[in-house]
């Protein structure tokens, strides 16, 4: 009732569009990892993920490496970081990428392009990161059981306070 809301979108129904596929995994399981990377989220919300194959999605996803494009933020090539994401907004808001220099899996080997994703669509939706260690936005990579559901009560609190 203060007007206070932390910055999210304004919608409920968003886009995501995969620009490019990584060669590490089967077209097939990428937009399979994307998707339930998405779902986590929209299980827990009133979000509803449209997938488009041409024009501006809501949330672009690309794999990049180095300095790409007109991002502002560069990867750094083999581990270090693996993703980063843009908080909701118009153009560069949302878009995610994904550091091609990776090893991208979905399963036990490299890293889980599935957790990954969930973890920066955290970001995507407006979620920063949490200090709670079991949480799906804990700033360091865990190789969480990705079968086991990822959301912690602190991710499924902070997602709710922006979209409850
Ligand atoms: O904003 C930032 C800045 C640095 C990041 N580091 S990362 O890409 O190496 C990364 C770290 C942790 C995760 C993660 C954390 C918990 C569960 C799953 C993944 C994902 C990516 C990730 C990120 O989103
Ligand atoms: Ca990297
Ligand atoms: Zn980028």
């Amino acid at each position: 009732q203060y007007g206070y809301t932390l910055p999210g979108w304004r919608k409920y129904n968003l886009t995501y569009r995969i620009i490019n596929y990584t060669p590490d995994m089967a077209r097939a399981a990428v937009d399979e990892a994307i998707q339930e990377g998405l779902e986590v989220w929209s299980k827990v919300t009133p979000l509803k993920f449209t997938k488009i194959s041409k024009g501006i999605a809501d949330i672009m996803i690309a794999f990049r490496t180095r300095v790409h494009g007109r991002c502002p933020r560069y990867f750094d090539g083999p581990l270090g970081v693996l993703g980063h994401a843009f908080p909701p907004g118009p153009g560069l808001g949302g878009d995610t990428h994904f550091d091609e220099d990776e090893n991208w899996t979905k399963d036990g080997a490299g890293f889980n392009l599935f957790l990954v994703a969930a973890h920066e669509f955290g970001h995507a939706l407006g979620l920063s990161h949490s200090n709670d260690q079991t949480a799906l936005m804990f700033p360091n990579y865990v190789s969480l059981d990705p079968r086991k559901y990822p959301l912690s009560q602190d991710d499924i609190s902070g997602i709710q306070s922006i979209y409850g």
